[in-house]
């Protein structure tokens, strides 16, 4: 790495930020209220198994009251609908997520806009993927590029005209990624597959996000110096060593000309799911100031 490089660790901020967390869901108990997030897992992705178990781990560390749905491959939209519907009426339930990728059977949208907009923890819902598109504050934010926001603001104290290009253009990082980059005042270029040269993209990037999912795809010369490097990807590879998890981002490479990076595994990752645990307390916290105005 780089003299002036630095490293930024999701690991640590993430520790700080579930400490926070479990200060304040610790006040809203005493106040009689305790957030309770549903996680809902439909199949046995490996992956997604283990970041269920993470999440329910997490969401019980912190005080909050968690529950979890693991449902056969089989289920049917209509009972998985069913299950959302039960939860939307629940009222010791505040959160609800459903894990993705869903099986091929299930129409992932129709479920996503199963979900009261108010307990979308994971901020997919169309209404609240709308008002982050036209710049509204007052919606949930993506659990992912929220974490890779607030590891920027660490970094960064203005993004205001900065140059940011997003390389990826998934609905649960890079679309929302470019918007909150947006609302920021940075310009933002997002690249996808059909983009004519990435690489030449990438080399105009004060801020580059990678969430492309294709282990170390971005190189040392794709990147200009002095940028600030957010690695999205999380691939599992072979390595001499026995299965590895690497990012998007060849990192020694890049940590070469780059001025502060995340590492993978430690960077955003961690990030995602202190930033769920935040807006499962937040859509807790918003449930209480509604039954107080009423
Ligand atoms: N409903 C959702 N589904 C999915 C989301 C999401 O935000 N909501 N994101 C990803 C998976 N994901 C959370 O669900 C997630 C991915 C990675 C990590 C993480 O902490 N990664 C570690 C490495 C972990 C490992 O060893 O595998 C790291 O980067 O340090 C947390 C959450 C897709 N689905």
């Amino acid at each position: 790495m780089s003299a002036g490089a630095v490293m930024i660790n999701g690991k640590a901020v993430a520790e700080m930020m579930t400490n926070t967390i479990a200060r304040e869901v610790a006040t809203l108990r005493a106040q009689g209220i305790t957030p309770g997030l549903a996680v809902v897992l439909v199949g046995d992705d490996p992956a997604s198994t283990i970041y269920v178990r993470s999440k329910v781990r997490k969401t019980e560390a912190v005080g909050m009251h968690s529950v979890c749905h693991r449902l056969p491959t089989d289920t049917t939209q209509q009972a998985l609908l069913a299950l959302i519907h039960a939860l939307n009426d629940d009222r010791a339930i505040h959160g609800i997520l459903v894990q993705l990728p869903l099986p091929p059977h299930i129409q992932r949208d129709a479920v996503l806009d199963a979900i009261d907009p108010a307990k979308d923890v994971d901020g997919f819902h169309i209404l609240n993927v709308g008002k982050l598109a036209v710049g509204r504050t007052d919606g949930m934010i993506p659990c992912t590029p929220m974490g890779c926001m607030l590891l920027l603001r660490r970094f960064l104290p203005s993004l205001s005209g900065r140059h940011a290009v997003v390389i990826g253009c998934s609905n649960i990082v890079g679309r929302p990624m470019a918007r909150l980059l947006l609302n920021e005042g940075c310009t933002v270029v997002i690249t996808h597959l059909q983009t004519r040269d990435v690489a030449a993209e990438a080399r105009q990037a004060d801020i580059l996000i990678v969430a492309a999912g294709h282990a170390g795809l971005v190189r040392g010369d794709w990147v200009k110096p002095g940028a600030v490097v957010i690695d999205v990807g999380i691939n599992r590879i072979d390595g001499t060593n026995g299965p590895t998890i690497v990012g998007d981002v060849a990192f020694d490479e890049v940590a070469d000309h780059a001025r502060a990076i995340t590492p993978v595994p430690g960077g955003v990752g961690p990030m995602t799911i202190a930033c769920l645990l935040q807006n499962t307390l937040r859509a807790a916290s918003m449930t209480t100031s509604k039954d107080v105005t009423l």
